[in-house]
This record gives C-alpha cells, structure tokens and sequence, in this order.
C-alpha cells in the first residue's frame, strides 16, 4: 500500500516545501488540479525535477482529448496522470495509449460516477493502471466519504490497482487501510496539520504496519 500526498492550494515555492518536509514518508506527490490551474504543467516539471525520486502524478482529471493531454504531462515529467471515470470510453483508450508510449500510467477518477460497480468493471477492462473513488471537496463538505465506494470497486476490479481520495485524516486512515486500498491519497490530512511530518510519519506507519 502506497501513500500519496495531494498539493492542491499552494503554489510551486510552498509545494516545494511541503514536500522537503515529508519526502521520506510519501511514495507519490500529487500536483492537485487547483495547481495546475494556477501554474500549469510547470509545476510537474519542477516538483519531478526537485525531486527525482519521487512519483509525481498530474491531476489533469481528463475528460477530452485523452492522448493530446496524456502526451503534454508525460513530456512535463508526470509520472502517473489522472483522467475521469466519467469519460467516454474512447478518451481513456487514447490516454492509456499515450500512456504506454512513455512508460507512463492512468490513473482513472470515478468522482461522481454513479453506476460505480458496473462502470469500474468497464474501465478495469480498459487497461488502465489504477481505478480511485474519490469524494470532491465539495461533497466532503456535505459530510460524505468513499470509504464503502472503495469496497465496491475492490470487489469488482481484477486488474488495476486500487485507490480512495478524499478527506482521508489520521483518524479516518485505519477504516481505510481495513479495505485494503493499493494507494491512499490525502491531501488536507497532511497539509493542513501544524506538524506536516508527524502526520505524514504517522501514516506511513500505519499504512506499513499492514
Ligand atoms: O483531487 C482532489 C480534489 O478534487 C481537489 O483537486 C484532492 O487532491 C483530493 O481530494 C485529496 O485531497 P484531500 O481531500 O484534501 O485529502
């Protein structure tokens, strides 16, 4: 079980810091869609280039023109790139394509899809690397998680790995770590802790211990 750190609401000077502080605890650092946003796929490039040993995957949350955006973060220096789960099935063929042409990975989103079981089990059959349920900030907000979406998604995918975003804190990890995930991400559970590393060590441990 891998930990992935999320930077969503920093910019690349802060994200460089974060990461110094935690580096020896994650295996992933996440450049959050709100980054992107912010700074492009600059912030990919110099993230991978401050820090080559470390997993950097792009937040692109592609829906459209799957391969064109794959190839632009591979060319950056991502690692693992997102697309939606969402999507037409054509886009996740394109990105996994592309994908492949630069040993890079697909990491598929299934935020606010609502026929999960049956949606996972088609993109399970795309040759995607990993499937994640993820809860939005904005449905975090209403109180909801992915905890049984992860569940679900274990039942029913046979190939890819398996991830869960959202909201995930110290307190909340071992209810996570209980469904066996191949990859936790947590964003807020880290950045917004006064001691950063703490948290960060703390979690790698738990997750570790299993
Ligand atoms: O993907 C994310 C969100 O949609 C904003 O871009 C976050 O990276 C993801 O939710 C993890 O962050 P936390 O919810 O703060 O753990």
């Amino acid at each position: 079980m891998k930990l992935q750190l999320a930077l969503d609401l920093v910019n690349i000077p802060e994200a460089k810091e974060v990461v110094k502080e935690v580096q020896a605890y994650i295996d992933i650092v996440e450049i959050g869609t709100p980054v992107v946003i912010n700074e492009g796929l600059r912030a990919v490039k110099e993230i991978k280039e401050a820090f080559p040993n470390l997993d950097v995957l792009a937040d692109l949350k592609i829906m459209d023109a799957g391969a064109y955006e794959v190839m632009k973060a591979s060319e950056a220096g991502a690692d693992i790139i997102t697309v939606l789960g969402a999507t037409d099935d054509s886009t996740i063929r394109g990105a996994v394509e592309e994908a492949r042409k630069h040993g890079k990975k697909i990491l598929v989103d299934m935020i606010n899809v609502k026929n999960l079981e049956e949606r996972a089990r088609e993109v399970d059959a795309l040759g995607v690397d990993y499937i994640c349920v993820h809860t939005g900030y904005d449905l975090q907000a209403e109180g909801e998680n992915s905890f049984e979406q992860l569940r679900v998604i274990k039942k029913v995918v046979k190939n890819a790995k398996t991830a869960i975003a959202g909201g995930i804190k110290l307190a909340t990890l071992p209810e996570v770590i209980e469904a066996s995930p191949d990859l936790v991400i947590v964003g807020g559970g880290i950045t917004g802790q006064a001691d950063k590393s703490a948290a960060a060590a703390e979690m790698k441990r738990l997750i570790s211990a299993r």
